[in-house]
């Protein structure tokens, strides 16, 4: 390979003990403007990009969700309305797209311009940026879900931080110093992404005919996590033999997702395909974690859903993943309990580390975890 810059990731070598693994920053192959797609990334047919189809707004695509609407002062028939809406996307996509979600727009935008100001960084200045990497792969600069050394891997780089509770560092400096306001505009975001999160997830359990703090009432404001994580797709030289982020499901109640721009990219399974969305401007993406799957006992389901790249457009997206304390206890609500419980009580950091065991995992190996 090319001279290299590399994200060190500790995993396991082939004869399974520990090594560090040197996986290369893909951003810096982009740089390089490679024609060819390095070995590693090459994806084997059976989840190779081919299969999708394209779907806007307004066609058979999961319809956009008006938030206006939603809010207790709407008028009562409107509000009705959007609930049953909401109801039926979020049963029969597990994703939905929200519109007047009321972040204001100078917010999204000074957003956007600290998520490009990091990664326009060179590899060096991003490193000191950060400071340090996480002792497991899942918060900080480089690389999530490396599991072993000859992994295939996605095309993609990746900054995690933990957002809340408010000043949980995990003793970890995840937190980019440059662009120097980062930390202040993702966290005025976050707390804006919060308010949204909390409003669909009482939305929810009306629309499903619960009682209102069904699901909400897991997510005790100064107790509650909040993990962001912002996805960098630079282009590839193969889009069709490589994958931005492979099928999963989120391990989340809800995850908000923004992206940047029109460029699309996410792609969600449903009746055996792969469903490309097409991003309305200014919308947003909400996705059913498997969390929320639990809590519902299945009523809603988290997606399996991924991410494709392109050859000459760079893509952003941000994650951010809703979830109550390691140490709360999930289960089916209890006056959906009439019928059949499908899924155990779980406690969410038991589920979140055979989450992580599992993945990179074939789609939505992980809820097998807390199924009956
Ligand atoms: O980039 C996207 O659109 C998908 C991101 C995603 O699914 C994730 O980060 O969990
Ligand atoms: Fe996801």
């Amino acid at each position: 390979m090319e001279k290299g810059y590399f994200h060190e990731v500790r995993c396991l070598g082939a004869d399974g003990q520990p090594v560090i693994s040197m996986v290369p920053v893909v951003q810096e192959l982009a740089r390089q403007g490679l024609k060819y797609l390095p070995e590693r990334f090459i994806r084997e047919k059976m989840d190779a990009p081919p299969f999708s189809s394209n779907v806007g707004e307004g066609e058979e695509g999961p319809p956009v969700i008006n938030m206006h609407n939603l809010n207790n002062d709407a008028e009562a028939e409107h509000r009705a309305m959007e609930l049953a809406k909401l109801a039926k996307v979020a049963k029969e996509w597990g994703v939905f797209f929200i519109k007047h979600n009321g972040i204001p727009l100078d917010l999204l935008n000074s957003l956007q311009d600290m998520v490009k100001g990091f990664f326009s960084l060179s590899f060096e200045d991003k490193k000191e940026s950060v400071g340090s990497y996480a002792g497991t792969d899942n918060l900080g600069y480089g690389r999530t879900f490396i599991k072993s050394d000859d992994q295939r891997l996605d095309w993609i780089d990746r900054l995690s931080m933990r957002a809340a509770p408010k000043n949980s560092t995990l003793g970890l400096h995840v937190w980019p110093t440059n662009p120097k306001d980062f930390r202040t505009v993702m966290e005025k975001y976050v707390e804006e992404a919060r308010k949204i999160c909390d409003e669909l997830l009482q939305a929810l359990a009306e629309a499903l005919r619960l009682d209102a703090k069904s699901f909400l009432r897991y997510l005790e404001p100064s107790e509650s996590i909040v993990n962001v994580r912002v996805n960098y797709y630079p282009p590839c030289p193969r889009p069709d033999l490589a994958m931005g982020q492979s099928s999963h499901s989120d391990g989340s109640v809800l995850t908000l997702l923004a992206q940047f721009g029109e460029t699309d990219g996410l792609e969600v399974f449903k009746e055996a395909h792969w469903v490309r969305l097409a991003f309305p401007p200014e919308a947003l993406v909400v996705v059913v974690g498997d969390f929320l799957e639990i809590m519902s006992n299945g009523i809603l389901e988290s997606p399996r859903h991924r991410a494709v790249t392109h050859k000459d457009k760079e893509r952003f997206s941000i994650a951010l993943f809703y979830n109550p304390p390691l140490r709360a206890e999930i289960e089916p609500v209890k006056e959906l309990g009439t019928g059949e419980i499908r899924y155990k009580k779980v406690v969410m950091g038991d589920y979140l580390k055979h989450y992580y065991d599992v993945q990179p995992g074939k789609g939505k190996q992980a809820i097998r975890f807390a199924k009956v």
